[in-house]
């Protein structure tokens, strides 16, 4: 099978994909991607020495080019888009090759009815940490994956971070705390930055404290077998200053805020897969 992978629509999510690839020792003469628009493709060729990058607007048929001949094709365009780029290729894509969905809420139904019968897909849920190589991906393999084109694509993913093989219909939970989950860390910076700001520190300062804060704990809590609330513990001392700050989350319903806001994830996820039909 061809070692050749193409990523389809390559902006924040496959970019961090290609770039954790890159980083972890995939030849890039490997690998091919596409965008929309010249420049975007000049910044990815720019940034990554040796991948071969084509715009549409230069390129028209830039999907059909670089899926000709990849044993590994991943799809990473906005849900809306799926269905149609999936079309747009079924006739340049080897019959072997693993069509591999970064996106949200397109069910592999949907991913399998607009490729060729018998096309091996695998819908998958990462995050964008894989750039430095600490993504989570979840994979959950279509109908017609066989256990080796499952390992291989574990394989391949497995350089960009955590791979969790999960049942499909836990695919929404899974995104509500994985996938969005790093704009809930940097949404927590911005309020760190602000709550700085507040109490009379200035910006620049407040924002430093912020970043080296939230970047730092999240170093901590990579250790292997770091516990959130033991690392929690250790930063509060009793009847002191961090006691004080929990509980105000606590009674302002801090956990029940951030469950609220994962279940109105999932629940759009939901919605969106019903909207695609
Ligand atoms: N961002 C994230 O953290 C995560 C995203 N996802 C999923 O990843 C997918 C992409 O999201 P994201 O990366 O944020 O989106 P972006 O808008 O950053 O990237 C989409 C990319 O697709 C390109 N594109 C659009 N249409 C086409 C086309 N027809 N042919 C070729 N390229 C095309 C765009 O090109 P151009 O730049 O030229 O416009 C752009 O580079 C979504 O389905 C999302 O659900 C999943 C998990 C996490
Ligand atoms: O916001 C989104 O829809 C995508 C899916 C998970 C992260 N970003």
């Amino acid at each position: 099978m061809s070692n050749r992978i193409a990523f389809l629509g390559c902006g924040s999510m496959n970019e961090a994909i290609l770039g954790g690839l890159l980083e972890g020792g995939t030849n890039p003469t490997e690998v091919v991607a596409t965008v929309r628009r010249a420049e975007r493709a000049a910044e990815l060729a720019e940034r990554y020495a040796g991948i071969m990058a084509i715009a549409g607007s230069e390129e028209p048929d830039n999907n059909k080019q670089a899926a000709k001949g990849a044993g590994v094709v991943i799809l990473g365009v906005k849900p809306v888009g799926i269905a149609e780029l999936a079309r747009e290729i079924s006739g340049s894509l080897s019959p072997d090759a693993i069509v591999i969905s970064v996106a949200a809420a397109v069910s592999i139904a949907q991913l399998e009815a607009a490729l060729p019968p018998g096309q091996p897909v695998i819908r998958t849920m990462p995050n964008t940490p894989a750039k430095l190589g600490r993504g989570v991906v979840s994979v959950s393999a279509g109908t017609n994956c066989s256990p080796e084109q499952l390992q291989r694509a574990k394989d391949i993913l497995g350089a960009v971070g955590t791979v969790v093989e999960i049942p499909e219909e836990q695919v929404d939970a899974l995104g509500a705390i994985s996938g969005s989950g790093p704009a809930y860390a940097f949404y927590l910076a911005e309020a760190m930055a602000a709550a700085g700001v507040e109490l009379g520190l200035d910006e620049e300062l407040a924002l430093l404290l912020a970043r080296e804060t939230v970047a730092g704990a999240g170093l901590m809590l990579a250790e292997p077998g770091a516990e959130p609330s033991a690392l929690r513990k250790a930063v509060t001392s009793p009847n002191g200053t961090t006691e004080r700050a929990i509980a105000t989350f606590d009674d302002r319903g801090m956990p029940a805020i951030i469950a609220a806001g994962a279940r109105a994830a999932a629940d759009r996820a939901a919605e969106i897969t019903k909207q695609l039909g």
